[in-house]
């Protein structure tokens, strides 16, 4: 399978890097295309991949083609490259771009044909593995022909099939998640430093705990009638100890309102932008 990439920025990168690293893919069945020439040089430097003179040369050459620009440029990119697309399988990253938008687009820049295209949110985790992606399949695309994408966002994590409708949602859950994760960590780690540690002792320290809780959490999820986070924080505080204090402290301060005003204006913004 060839893959194609437009845009080598943050996410193209993670993605493409997360791929190789998996095995799914060998960096010289990678083309890369990016307005920025020194972002696609990198990276194909990095991943032994070839660079495309042109859009369209990575959308005619590739069978998978992921469109890793932003959101309002996508449009424009699929309309130009759309005339390529006739045996390519196209991929949209962009938060907030619905699927009938993205066809649209397709059909008024090629022949009159709508592309195929899937919609997916991964995360930034891809570039080691530990994405989580939802995916929604275009008019033209059934599920067994979405395959390739299901093993590439695979490949970098776990993948869900999510109805369009709760894409906003998903974004907050998975996709902008990780940068609310890291201010978490973040936070953790300066309060660490304020009582002595080192900052970099600090973050280890607290990226270990998050990556033990989410494997705790998704092990539990995995099983039937496994415990919930609410039994694991329960598992945690032992009566009068430590932790207990530290959970009505959250709560005092704010921590749960805080976290669902961020997911409020998350979902706020990715509907924004779907116009
Ligand atoms: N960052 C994240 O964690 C996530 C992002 N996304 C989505 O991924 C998409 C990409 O985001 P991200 O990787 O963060 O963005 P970046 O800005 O890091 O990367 C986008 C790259 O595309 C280049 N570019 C711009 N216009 C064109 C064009 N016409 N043709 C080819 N390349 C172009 C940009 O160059 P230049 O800088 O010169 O404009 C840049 O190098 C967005 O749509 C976003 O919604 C989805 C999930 C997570
Ligand atoms: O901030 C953004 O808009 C993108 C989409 C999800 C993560 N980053």
């Amino acid at each position: 399978m060839r893959i194609g990439f437009i845009g080598c920025g943050a996410m193209g990168g993670a993605i493409a890097r997360g791929a190789v690293a998996a095995g799914l893919v060998d960096g010289g069945q990678m083309l890369l295309y990016d307005s920025y020439l020194p972002s696609a040089e990198a990276l194909a430097g990095e991943l032994g991949a070839q660079v495309a003179s042109g859009a369209a040369d990575v959308a005619g050459g590739a069978d998978l083609l992921v469109l890793a620009v932003k959101p309002n440029v996508i449009e424009a990119v699929l309309a130009d490259v759309a005339s390529h697309l006739d045996q390519t399988l196209v991929v949209s990253i962009a938060a907030g771009i619905p699927l009938a938008r993205l066809e649209a687009a397709s059909r008024a820049g090629g022949s009159g044909e709508v592309a195929r295209v899937v919609r997916a949110m991964p995360n930034l985790a891809a570039s080691v593995g530990q994405a989580m992606t939802g995916l929604a399949l275009g008019t033209r695309v059934s599920e067994p022909e979405a395959e390739p994408v299901r093993a590439l966002f695979e490949a970098v994590g776990r993948v869900a099939m999510v109805p369009e409708s709760l894409f906003s949602p998903f974004v907050a859950m998975a996709g902008s998640s990780p940068a609310f994760a890291l201010e978490y960590a973040d936070s953790l780690a300066r309060a660490g430093v304020a009582a002595g540690l080192t900052k970099r002792a600090a973050l280890e320290y607290a990226a270990q705990a998050m990556r033990g809780a989410a494997e705790l959490l998704l092990s539990e999820l995995d099983k039937q009638g496994g415990r919930s986070a609410a039994d694991l924080i329960d598992a945690v505080c032992s009566p009068g100890g430590t932790t207990v204090a530290g959970m009505m402290a959250l709560d005092g301060a704010g921590f749960r309102a805080a976290t669902e005003a961020a997911v409020a204006a998350t979902i706020a913004r990715d509907r924004e932008l779907a116009g």
